[in-house]
C-alpha cells in the first residue's frame, strides 16, 4: 500500500508541476540530484521527470554524449529546479566551469544510474555484463570521489551484478556505506501492480505487490499471495508469476532490437528517486530495493526496506512465503548467489 499511495502522490505533484504558469513550491530543502547516462532512452525521461519535481532543486545530467543539449532543452521547462549538461570533456551547458563528472556529482544527494547498453531479442541480462562493469564501475568511482555521501541508485543491468560492483568499488575507496547503494527493482512492482490489477479488475492505485529476490528472470518473485482479495487458479498464478519475471523480455521483444523498457523504466526509477528525496527530507518511506541484506544467505536481496534521512534505516522481514513461492525461492537462489558472485569477483579479480 505504501509505494503505491507515495506513487499516486508524486504522480499528482507531477500533474500540478508543469504549469506555464507557474513554479512549484513544495520542496523546502535544496537537493541536488545527478543522472549519469542521461541522453540515453531512460535518461532522458528520467531527467524529465526530475525537472518536473517539486523534490528536486538542482538537476545535473551526465552521458558521454548529448547532455548539452538535453540540458538546454530541459531548461526551457518553468519549474524552479536548475539543470546542467555535462560531457566527460571539459564541455557543459550551460558553458561554464569544467564539466565532467567532477562537476555533475559534487554536492550530488542522489545519483541515479541508467548508464549502460540495453538488451537485444535473444539476450539475457547477464549479457550486458561485459560492457556494463566497467562502465558502472568508472561512475561509481567518480562517486566515491566527488560524493562519497551520496545515496547511488543503480539502474544499469544486469543490477544483480552492478550493485555489487558499485559496492566493492566504494569499499575500495574507504567510502561504502551499504545503506546508500541500491539496485531499483521498482519496475517489477510497476509490473506486478499493473498486472495483477488488471486480474482483479481493480484500479492499480490500489494494490501494492511485494517482489522479492533481484532483477532478472526467475530471481524475481512477486509474492501475489500477499494481496488482499485476489484469486488465482493454479494455472492463472504461474501465468502472471512468470509474466512479472519476464516483463522485461516483454519488451525488449515488442521493441524488435530497439532497446528495452525505457520510458516504464524513467517512471520507476523517478518514483524511486523521489521516494529517496522525501526520505531524505524527513518522511517516512518503505519501497523495494535490492541492497545489502542478511535476510536470506544471498548477501544481497530485494525486499520492502524503509528509508530514512540516511538511507535504509530498516529492512522489513521476509514473512512466510507460501508454497508455490516457496519453490521460486529455491530456484531463484543459486542463480542469484552466482550474479553477486560475479559482481564482486569482476572488482577483486
Ligand atoms: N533496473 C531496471 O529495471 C532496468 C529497466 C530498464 C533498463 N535497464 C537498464 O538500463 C540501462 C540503460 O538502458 P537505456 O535503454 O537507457 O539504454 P540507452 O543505450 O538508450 O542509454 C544508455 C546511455 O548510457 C550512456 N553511457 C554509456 N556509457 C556511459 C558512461 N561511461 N558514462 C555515462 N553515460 C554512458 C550512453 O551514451 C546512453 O546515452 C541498460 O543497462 C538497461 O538494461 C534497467
Ligand atoms: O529487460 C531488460 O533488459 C530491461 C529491464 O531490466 C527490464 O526489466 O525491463
Amino acid at each position: 500500500m505504501i509505494m503505491n499511495r507515495l506513487a499516486t502522490k508524486a504522480i499528482s505533484a507531477v500533474a500540478r508541476t508543469p504549469s506555464s504558469r507557474g513554479f512549484s513550491t513544495t520542496s523546502a530543502v535544496d537537493a541536488k540530484v545527478a543522472v549519469l547516462g542521461a541522453a540515453g532512452g531512460i535518461g532522458q525521461p528520467l531527467s524529465l521527470l526530475c525537472k518536473l519535481s517539486p523534490e528536486v532543486t538542482e538537476l545535473s545530467c551526465y552521458d558521454i554524449v548529448g547532455t548539452p543539449g538535453v540540458a538546454a532543452d530541459l531548461s526551457h521547462i518553468p519549474t524552479k529546479s536548475s539543470i546542467t549538461g555535462s560531457l566527460p570533456s571539459p564541455v557543459s551547458w550551460p558553458p561554464r566551469g569544467n564539466g565532467g563528472l567532477a562537476e555533475t556529482l559534487t554536492g550530488a544527494d542522489v545519483v541515479v544510474i541508467p548508464a549502460g547498453v540495453p538488451r537485444k531479442p535473444g539476450m539475457t541480462r547477464d549479457d550486458l555484463f561485459n560492457t556494463n562493469a566497467g562502465i558502472v564501475k568508472t561512475l561509481v568511482e567518480g562517486c566515491a570521489e566527488y560524493c562519497p555521501d551520496a545515496m547511488i541508485a543503480i539502474i544499469s543491468n544486469p543490477v544483480n551484478s552492478t550493485v555489487p560492483i558499485a559496492a566493492e568499488v566504494l569499499k575500495k575507496a574507504g567510502k561504502y556505506n551499504p545503506n546508500k547503494v541500491f539496485g531499483v527493482t521498482t519496475l517489477d512492482v510497476c509490473r506486478a501492480n499493473t498486472f495483477v490489477a488488471n486480474h482483479m479488475g481493480v484500479d492499480p492505485k490500489d494494490v501494492d505487490v511485494t517482489v522479492v529476490g533481484g532483477h532478472a528472470g526467475i530471481t524475481i518473485l512477486p509474492l501475489f499471495s500477499r494481496v488482499n482479495g485476489a484469486k488465482f487458479t493454479d494455472e492463472e498464478l504461474e501465468k502472471i508469476t512468470v509474466r512479472t519475471q519476464f516483463g522485461g523480455d516483454e519488451v525488449v521483444a515488442a521493441k524488435a532490437g530497439a532497446g528495452s523498457a525505457t520510458l516504464s523504466m524513467a517512471y520507476a526509477g523517478y518514483i524511486f528517486t523521489e521516494n529517496l528525496l522525501k526520505a531524505i527530507r524527513g518522511e517516512d518511506i518503505v519501497q523495494c530495493a535490492f541492497v545489502e541484506s542478511n535476510l536470506t544467505d544471498a548477501p544481497y536481496f530485494a525486499s520492502p526496506v524503509k528509508f530514512g534521512k540516511d538511507g535504509v534505516k530498516e529492512i522489513l522481514p521476509l514473512g512466510e512465503l507460501s508454497a508455490y513461492e516457496k519453490k521460486w525461492f529455491d530456484k531463484m537462489m543459486p542463480e542469484l548467489k552466482n550474479q553477486i558472485k560475479k559482481g564482486v569477483d569482476f572488482v577483486n579479480n
